[in-house]
């Protein structure tokens, strides 16, 4: 299944207008990110809706705690992206990634509207319907698949606990985003990323003036992004301080999963939940310069569902066409 029938007309995309603004390094600014204990959910879904909704009606950027997923399940998920990454390049070509899907292996091709030059990166796209040919068999990555399928899954109902929430102060069903993200449909759209960037340990000077990912927001509804003690460098700056170019630090907590609003799900509360612009900034010397590698789960609705907000502050666009236009936008565009 390909990303390029288009159905309904291109709109105007203010969120690329705003990626396209920053690209400089800027300066640093400490401002606190909401930790939320998930843990009762079931008992206390109100004061947890009530603590969600006030981090993403602000700043879009949250830390969940005893939200479901072991350590040990996200140490595994991390451990098979290790092995995947240390694979010989000939071997990881033959899972390679095209421009239209988003599936599969790629490596220092995502360019970022903010940057114009590729993010120092590897990756790989997990999407359900797209995997044809795409996962790594039993031979040469044992226990690959079924371990990477159950993250996406539990990684998924934390999702629809999260969404589920917003969907109720919204006005909508409580279950209405787990209907929009049904994972049995050939539409399902959310992808687990693993991610590898790479070691800094013998570069050279000029290499440390890349990005490791450039300035972004991201396309989804809901991104849940798992990273390691010790590999910091992600960063981030809220929309309504985007004039001041001050980044904050997100420190990783082992176990904690970082949660940020996307543009989707921006688009789909008419701009009442926040997608907030965010990078991966080099590390700087005294820092540690080995890999780090993060593991993001992207929420997105699946093709059909139509992305309307209550207030209809937005033309309606199906979730297939603006996934299109964002992919387009960072695959498939020359930048110079
Ligand atoms: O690796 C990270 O810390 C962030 C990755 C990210 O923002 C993305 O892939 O959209
Ligand atoms: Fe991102």
């Amino acid at each position: 299944m390909t990303l390029n029938t288009k159905t309904t007309p291109d709109y105007a995309m203010e969120e690329l207008k705003r990626e396209a603004t920053i690209g400089s390094m800027g300066t640093t600014s400490a401002r606190s990110i909401p930790v939320i204990d998930l843990s009762d959910y079931e008992n206390r879904r109100s004061q947890i809706a009530d603590d969600l909704w006030n981090a993403a009606t602000k700043d879009g950027f949250f830390q969940v705690i005893n939200h479901g997923i072991s350590l040990e399940d996200i140490d595994s998920a991390f451990a098979e992206a290790k092995r995947f990454f240390a694979l010989p390049m000939s071997k990881k070509e033959v899972f390679k990634k095209k421009p239209t899907v988003n599936a599969g292996w790629e490596y220092c091709s995502q360019v970022r509207p903010s940057t114009g030059t590729p993010d120092n990166k590897e990756s790989y796209q997990i999407t359900l319907p797209e995997m044809d040919n795409l996962w790594p068999d039993e031979q040469l990555l044992p226990g690959f698949q079924e371990k990477l399928l159950q993250f996406e899954e539990d990684n998924w109902q934390l999702a629809m606990k999260i969404l589920s929430c917003f969907a109720e102060k919204l006005g909508f069903e409580k279950d209405f985003f787990a209907e929009c993200c049904k994972r049995s449909s050939l539409g399902y759209q959310c992808t687990l990323r693993l991610i590898h960037y790479m070691s800094m340990e013998n570069a050279k000077p000029e290499d440390f003036k890349q990005w490791r990912a450039g300035a972004h927001s991201d396309f989804d509804c809901l991104t849940l992004l798992h990273l390691r003690e010790g590999e910091g460098g992600l960063q981030l700056c809220p929309g309504n301080e985007i004039e001041s170019n001050a980044w904050t630090e997100v420190v990783p907590v082992a176990g904690a999963v970082t949660c940020n609003i996307g543009d989707m799900l921006m688009r789909w509360s008419d701009d009442k939940l926040k997608s907030t612009l965010h990078r991966v900034r080099m590390p700087q010397p005294g820092e540690y310069l080995g890999p780090r590698l993060s593991v993001p789960f992207f929420c997105q609705a699946n093709r059909e569902a139509v992305i309307e907000g209550p207030e209809g502050k937005y033309p309606p666009i199906t979730a297939e066409d603006y996934i299109y236009q964002r992919l387009h936008a960072n695959f498939v565009q020359k930048h110079k």
